[in-house]
């Protein structure tokens, strides 16, 4: 089985690449098949901005496509950047900016580190079929000390609840195994089987 994976993030198009490899699910990246420009994410809820991406590039290219809006949510700062991750520090942010800005965010609040959780919402959308959508999370803690040269984002600064190191010191199988993304796949790959049942 083939799909479409809408993203323009490199290392989410890796992590679901090895991840749905197990399922013997090949991942073809967007830009393989269209270089139409992504929508602009207006919804106010993961679960909406996921399913708008894919409707998006699904209902211009006749196949069926996943989609994933994910982000961190930081106890310390009421729950934020959450779904504005992305642009943290403003619209076509870096990686390193966005965490620069959260460590600043942390700083002025004299803290060190704050519980945190990952969040992630998939969206299989299926030209004239139903829709599938999964989400999973990870809980953690958010630090001020980047460590760790994997994963992308705010991996540096993310140690997962039960280890030590931080998600960007992890190889990507075991990052994989825990993380929000790797649950919301399994997620989504149980319910694709129970379809194919029917
Ligand atoms: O495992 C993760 N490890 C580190 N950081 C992460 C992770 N998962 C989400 N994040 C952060 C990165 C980005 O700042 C935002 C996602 O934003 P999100 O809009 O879903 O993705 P994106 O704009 O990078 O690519 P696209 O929309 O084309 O899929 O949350
Ligand atoms: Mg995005």
């Amino acid at each position: 089985m083939k799909v479409v994976l809408a993203t323009k993030n490199r290392g989410k198009l890796k992590e679901f690449q090895e991840k749905l490899k197990e399922f013997e699910i090949e991942v073809i990246p967007i830009d393989q098949i269209s270089n139409l420009e992504p929508p602009e994410e207006k919804g106010i809820t993961f679960c909406e901005n996921a399913y708008e991406k894919a409707k998006y590039y699904s209902e211009r290219i006749d196949l069926p496509v996943i989609a994933e809006d994910s982000g961190l949510e930081v106890e310390a700062l009421n729950g934020r950047p959450g779904i504005f991750s992305a642009r943290f520090a403003g619209e076509g942010a870096t990686d390193e900016e966005n965490n620069k800005r959260l460590i600043l965010e942390l700083k002025k609040l004299g803290l060190e580190n704050s519980p945190a959780r990952y969040v992630s919402f998939i969206f299989l959308y299926i030209p004239e079929g139903m829709g599938l959508w999964s989400s999973g999370e990870v809980k953690g803690k958010v630090i001020t000390e980047p460590r760790g040269e994997g994963g992308f984002g705010y991996d540096p600064l993310f140690i997962p609840e039960g280890y030590t190191k931080t998600m960007a010191e992890l190889p990507m199988e075991e990052k994989n195994k825990i993380s929000h993304r790797g649950k919301a796949i399994e997620k989504l790959v149980n319910l694709i089987k129970e379809v194919k049942k029917w």
